[in-house]
C-alpha cells in the first residue's frame, strides 16, 4: 500500500526536477553561448587593446629613441653619452620586446605607462591573433630585422661619438660624416618603424573600436537575452511546478479517493481482513474481521494474531505459531490459500475459515502480511450436505444416471452398477442406449425425448438389458436439470429396478386368474372367458356349453385322508380333465372339488355328449395317492348358451343345478340343465336359510331309537337321532340338513346340543329305571376337527352326572381317513375316559380292517343296507358273516342296524351278533315316548 501511495508523487517531483534541470541546462547552455561569445569578443578586444598599448608604447619608445639618437649627435661628454646611450638601449629593448610580443604573444612590461589610466607601468598581456592582425604585424615584423640591426649601428654610433668626444676638438671630418650618416640611418629605421607603428596604431584603433562595438553588442545581446531567459526559465519552472503540483494534487486526491475507497471496501466487505507485521502482530483489522472474531479492533491490534485467533487446530491439537501457514509468507514462503483451518472467537468458539495470506513488500523487503478470510461454516455445511447427498445418491437403492445434454453419461451411482452390471468407467461418456433391449416400444422413447426436450419430466417403465444380457425392468423418472438461467445443463434419470415387482405383478396377475393348486383358470378368469365365448357365439350364431363338474365324495377323501392327499387328488384330476378336452377349450377350477369346462363354437347340444362321457371316463382309472389306489367319480351338470342363459352367471348357476341333479341321481353321471331342476336348488337354499337360527328357535328335537341285546331281547340303550321341525319347511330329514350343517359349521353348536340332551335324558332314565342304559350319539367328522369336542363331552358328563361308560360315540370311517394325529389323540382320550367308540355304517366305505385294529373301537355297527338283504342276498349275508367274525376276532361287539324282520334278527342271532336296532322294535321316537317304552316294554318283541 505504501508503495502505491509514494511512487506517483515521487515520480511527479522527480519529473518536475528533471524538467526544470533540463530547462536550466538548456538556458545555461544558451546563456553560456552568449557569454562565451561576449567573452571571446571581450578577450579579442582586450588583446587588441593590449596590442594597441604595446604599439603605442613602441611608438613612444621609437620617438624617445629618435630623441636619444639626436641627442647623441650633440653630446660632448662621456657621462651624458652614457646616459643617453642607456636610454636608447632601454627604448630599443622595449621596442624589440614589444615587437616580439606582438609577434608571438606574451606579457609585455613597460615601466613607462603613458595612456593607461591608473597604471604607472605597463603590464599587458597580448595574444597573437594572426588572422586579423596579420597584415599589420607582418609590417611591423618586417621592421624587426632593421630594428634588431640597430643594436650594432647604435653601438657603432656610440663608439663614434665616444671617439669624437675623446678626439674633440681634433676630430676628423669623416668622423662627423660617418656620425651624421649613421644617425641618419638609424633615424631612418626608427622613423620608418615609427611611421609603421603609427599606421598600425591607427588601424589598430579602428579594429579596437570595431571590437569594442562588437563587444558592446555582444554584451548587450547577452544582457537582453538574460532577462527573457530568466523569465522563460522561471515561467517554465513555474508552469512545470504548477503542472507538477496539479498532478501531485491529483495523485494525492486519487490516493485519497483510493484510500477512501479502500477504507470503504475494508469497512464494508464481508470478508474479514487484517494485517500483521513481521512478528505476526496484528496491525490493522476491518470491521468484518472484528465482527466475525468477536474482538474489538483494539483487542486485536498489537496482539499476536496467531496466539489470539489461530492457536488450535480443528482436531483440537495445539497449533504452534512456527507452523502457521498464515505466517509462512512472512518468511518469504509462498502465498497461501487455506480452507481447512479454524479461527477462534473471543467467546472460545471456532469457525472454519478460508483465508489467503499475502506478503506486504516495502522496498523489496517483506514487512508484513495481509490476510483476508471468510467464515465458511455455511459452505462447509453445504459441502457436508452435498457430500451427504452424494453419499445418499451413491448409496441409494435406486439407479441414478446423469448425462450431459448430448445424452452422454457423466455420472452413475453404485445402484446403477449393481443393477446393470456395468462399472461406472465402462459407461462414462457413453449413451444410456447401451442398456436398450428393443423390448421397450419406440413410442416410449419418442414420448420420453419429446417430454425432456420441452423441459418436462417423463415417467415410465423400460425393459432394459444388463451387461450379461439379462433383461430387467426399470421404473424411470427422467427430467432435465436446469441452471439458474433456465437452460438445460444435464438430464437426470432416477430408475428403480422393478423386475421383482414385475415378476410379482405377473405372479399376482396369475394368482388373480389362476388356481394356485392346479394352475387352471380360476372363477374370475373363467367368467371372463365365458363372457368372451358368449360374445363370440353371439357373433357367429353358435352355441356354447358350460360343464360344471364336482368330484363325488371328494370331501370324504379330504376329511378322512389329509388335505395334502386331497390336493394331490385335485391336481391329478385337473390333469386328466385338461387331457380330455381340446386345447382351445377351457378347463378351470372354481374352488374345492368343483371344476368348469367351457366349450365354444358348438352347433348342436349333441356335440357335448361325447365330451361329457369322455370326461367321466377319464376318471375310471384309479388315482394313486401315496401308494394307495382310489376310485374317484365326478358328477357333471351342463348348461347351453343360449337356451339355458345368455350370461356367464346364469349359465354357471344352471350348470351347477344340473350337477346337483347328477349327484341326486347317484353321481358319476352328467345331466343337461332343465328348468325343473331349479326347484331342487331352491329347496336347498331354503333349507340353508331356515337352518340359520333354528337352534335358537328350539326347532330341533332329539329322538331315540332303542338298541337291544339280541340274546336277551332287552333294551340296553338308545341311539339319539336328531329331528328338525321347521314352521316353513315342516319336517326336514337329517340326511338333508346334517350335510348342510356340516358344510356351514352349524354342526358344532348343534352337536353340543345333542350331546347335552342325550346324556342328560339318558341319565334321567338311568336314575328313573335304575338301569345302566347307554346312549349312542352320532359324531360327524367336522365335530372331530373341533378341539373343544372332548371338553364338551367331559362337561356334559359332569353336568348330567352320567358315567362315561354309558356313552357310546358313533363315528364313520370318514373320520379316520384323514389320519390326523388329533383324531388318534381324541379317540385315545375318549377311550381312556371310558367312552365306547362305535364304527358306524360299516361296509359302505373302505371297511378297512386296519382301522379296527388301530383304533380302540368297542362296537361295530353293520350298515342297514346289508341287513336289509341279509335273508335274500348271499353276498350281503357273507359280508355280514365275515364282519361279525372279524369284529369278534378283534374283541369288538357287533350292532346290526335296520333290523326290520324276525328273520333278519334270527339270522343275526345265529351269527353271534350281540345287538340290534331297527323298525322291528321301534322307529326313532321322542324322549317322552322312549320313556314310556322303557317303562312299559323293556323287553321288546316287536314294534
Ligand atoms: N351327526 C349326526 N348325525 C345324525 C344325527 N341324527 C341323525 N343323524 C344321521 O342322519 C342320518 C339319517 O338319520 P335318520 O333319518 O334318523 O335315520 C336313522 C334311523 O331312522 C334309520 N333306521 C333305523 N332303523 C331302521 C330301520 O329298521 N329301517 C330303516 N329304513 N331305517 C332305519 O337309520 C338311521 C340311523 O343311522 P345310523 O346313524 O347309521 O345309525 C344318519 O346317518 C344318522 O347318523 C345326529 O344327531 N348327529
Amino acid at each position: 500500500m505504501s508503495q502505491l501511495t509514494e511512487h506517483p508523487i515521487q515520480r511527479q517531483i522527480i519529473g518536475l526536477a528533471l524538467s526544470i534541470l533540463a530547462i536550466v541546462v538548456v538556458l545555461v547552455a544558451i546563456h553560456s553561448g552568449f557569454r562565451s561569445k561576449a567573452n571571446q569578443i571581450g578577450s579579442q578586444l582586450d588583446n587588441q587593446k593590449a596590442r594597441q598599448e604595446i604599439g603605442l608604447s613602441i611608438y613612444q619608445r621609437l620617438f624617445s629613441a629618435k630623441a636619444s639618437v639626436f641627442k647623441l649627435s650633440t653630446l660632448d661628454n662621456r657621462l651624458e653619452l652614457e646616459i643617453v646611450k642607456k636610454r636608447f638601449d632601454d627604448n630599443l629593448l622595449i621596442i624589440k620586446e614589444g615587437l616580439a610580443i606582438l609577434h608571438n604573444g606574451g606579457v609585455f612590461k613597460d615601466q613607462i605607462a603613458t595612456n593607461i589610466p591608473g597604471q604607472n607601468s605597463m603590464n599587458l598581456v597580448a595574444n597573437y591573433y594572426l588572422p586579423e592582425s596579420e597584415g599589420y604585424v607582418l609590417e611591423v615584423l618586417e621592421l624587426g630585422p632593421a630594428i634588431h640591426n640597430l643594436d650594432e649601428q647604435a653601438q657603432l654610433l656610440y663608439q663614434l661619438i665616444k671617439s669624437r668626444i675623446e678626439l674633440f676638438p681634433n676630430e676628423p671630418a669623416d668622423l662627423q660624416v660617418r656620425i651624421h650618416n649613421l644617425i641618419k640611418t638609424i633615424n631612418t629605421v626608427l622613423q620608418r618603424t615609427q611611421e609603421n607603428a603609427a599606421r598600425v596604431l591607427y588601424d589598430s584603433q579602428e579594429k579596437t573600436s570595431q571590437l569594442s562595438i562588437e563587444y558592446k553588442e555582444s554584451e548587450n545581446l547577452y544582457d537582453s537575452f538574460r532577462l527573457p531567459v530568466v523569465v522563460i526559465a522561471l515561467g517554465l519552472s513555474a508552469y512545470l511546478l504548477l503542472v507538477t503540483l496539479t498532478r501531485v494534487g491529483k495523485v494525492i486526491e486519487n490516493r485519497k479517493q483510493a484510500e477512501d475507497q479502500l477504507q470503504l471496501l475494508l469497512d464494508t466487505t464481508v470478508e474479514g481482513i487484517f494485517g500483521v507485521d513481521e512478528q505476526g502482530t496484528t496491525t490493522f483489522v476491518n470491521p468484518s474481521a472484528s465482527r466475525m472474531l468477536g474482538y474489538s479492533p483494539e483487542e486485536l491490534i498489537n496482539r499476536s494474531n496467531h496466539q489470539l485467533i489461530h492457536h488450535t487446530r480443528s482436531d483440537g491439537s495445539h497449533y504452534p505459531a512456527s507452523e502457521c501457514c498464515m505466517l509462512e509468507v512472512l518468511e518469504g514462503g509462498t502465498v497461501h490459500t487455506v480452507d481447512n483451518e479454524l479461527f477462534w472467537r473471543k467467546d472460545g468458539t471456532s469457525f472454519p475459515v478460508e483465508y489467503s495470506s499475502n506478503p506486504i513488500y516495502r522496498k523489496g523487503k517483506i514487512v508484513g502480511a495481509v490476510v483476508n478470510f471468510r467464515d465458511i461454516s455455511e459452505r462447509k455445511q453445504a459441502e457436508k450436505r452435498i457430500r451427504t447427498l452424494l453419499q445418499a445418491i451413491e448409496q441409494s437403492p435406486v439407479s441414478v444416471v446423469m448425462t450431459d445434454t448430448n445424452g452422454d453419461i457423466e455420472y452413475v451411482n453404485r445402484a446403477f452398477e449393481i443393477t446393470s452390471g456395468y462399472k461406472a468407467n465402462e459407461v462414462l461418456g457413453k449413451n444410456p442406449r447401451i442398456l436398450k433391449s428393443d423390448n421397450t416400444p419406440e413410442e416410449h422413447f419418442k414420448e420420453l425425448w419429446q417430454a425432456i426436450l420441452s423441459g418436462q419430466s417423463w415417467r415410465g417403465e423400460l425393459q432394459n438389458r444388463k451387461k450379461n444380457g439379462d433383461l430387467f425392468w426399470e421404473r424411470a423418472y427422467i427430467a432435465p436439470v436446469v441452471d439458474e438461467t433456465g437452460s438445460t445443463t444435464h438430464y437426470l434419470a432416477v430408475k428403480e429396478d422393478i423386475s421383482l415387482q414385475k415378476q410379482q405383478e405377473k405372479k399376482i396377475l396369475h394368482q388373480a386368474n389362476y388356481d394356485s393348486l392346479t394352475n387352471l383358470p380360476n372363477r374370475f378368469l373363467t367368467l371372463d372367458r365365458l363372457s368372451q365365448i358368449i360374445k363370440e357365439a353371439q357373433r357367429n350364431q353358435h352355441m356354447a356349453a358350460v360343464l360344471f363338474l364336482d368330484l363325488d365324495d371328494f370331501k370324504k377323501v379330504n376329511d378322512s385322508m389329509s388335505h395334502e392327499a386331497g390336493d394331490k387328488l385335485l391336481i391329478q384330476a385337473a390333469k386328466r380333465l385338461k387331457e380330455s378336452v381340446r386345447i382351445d377349450d377351457t378347463v378351470s377350477r372354481l374352488g374345492g372339488d368343483e371344476f368348469i369346462i367351457l366349450l365354444g363354437s358348438l352347433h348342436t347340444e349333441k356335440e357335448v355328449l361325447p365330451i361329457a362321457e369322455k370326461i367321466l371316463n377319464c376318471f375310471k382309472p384309479p388315482f394313486v395317492l401315496d401308494g394307495r389306489e382310489l376310485i374317484l367319480t365326478a358328477s357333471i351338470g351342463i348348461s347351453i348358451y343360449p337356451s339355458d342363459g345368455d350370461n356367464p352367471a346364469e349359465l354357471l348357476r344352471n350348470a351347477d343345478t344340473a350337477m346337483y341333479q347328477s349327484k341326486e341321481q347317484g353321481r358319476n353321471t352328467f345331466n343337461f340343465f332343465t328348468h325343473e331342476m331349479n326347484k331342487g336348488i331352491s329347496r336347498r337354499l331354503q333349507v340353508e336359510e331356515q337352518l340359520h337360527g333354528a337352534l335358537e328357535r328350539n326347532e330341533f328335537q332329539l329322538y331315540y331309537q332303542p338298541i337291544l341285546d339280541i340274546a336277551k331281547r332287552e333294551i340296553i340303550g338308545t341311539e339319539s337321532l336328531l329331528r328338525w321341525h321347521n314352521p316353513i319347511l315342516g319336517e326336514v330329514r337329517p340326511d338333508e340338513f346334517i350335510p348342510i350343517t356340516e358344510q356351514t359349521g352349524q354342526i358344532i353348536p348343534l352337536g353340543q346340543f345333542v350331546i347335552e340332551q342325550a346324556l342328560c335324558t339318558t341319565a334321567q332314565w338311568q336314575n328313573q329305571f335304575s338301569k345302566p342304559f347307554r346312549v349312542a350319539i352320532n359324531i360327524s367328522p367336522r365335530q372331530f376337527r373341533d378341539p373343544n369336542l372332548i371338553k364338551q363331552i367331559k362337561a356334559a358328563l359332569a353336568q348330567c352326572s352320567i358315567p362315561s361308560s354309558s356313552v357310546v360315540l358313533e363315528i364313520t370311517e370318514g373320520v379316520l381317513l384323514s389320519g390326523h394325529t388329533y383324531i388318534d389323540d381324541a379317540l385315545s382320550e375318549l377311550n381312556n375316559l371310558g367312552v365306547t367308540i362305535t364304527m358306524d355304517d360299516f361296509g359302505t366305505g373302505y371297511s378297512s380292517l386296519s382301522y379296527l385294529r388301530r383304533y380302540p373301537f368297542g362296537n361295530l355297527k353293520i350298515d342297514r343296507s346289508f341287513i336289509n338283504d341279509i335273508t335274500i342276498d348271499p353276498a350281503d349275508r357273507e359280508l355280514v358273516n365275515a364282519t361279525i367274525a372279524m369284529a369278534h376276532g378283534l374283541g369288538i361287539t357287533v350292532v346290526a342296524e335296520g333290523v326290520e324282520t324276525e328273520e333278519q334278527l334270527n339270522y343275526l342271532k345265529q351269527q353271534g351278533c350281540e345287538m340290534a336296532q331297527g323298525y322291528l322294535f321301534s322307529k326313532p321316537i321322542p324322549a317322552v315316548e322312549m320313556k314310556h317304552l322303557l317303562q312299559n316294554k323293556q323287553k321288546l318283541t316287536t314294534a
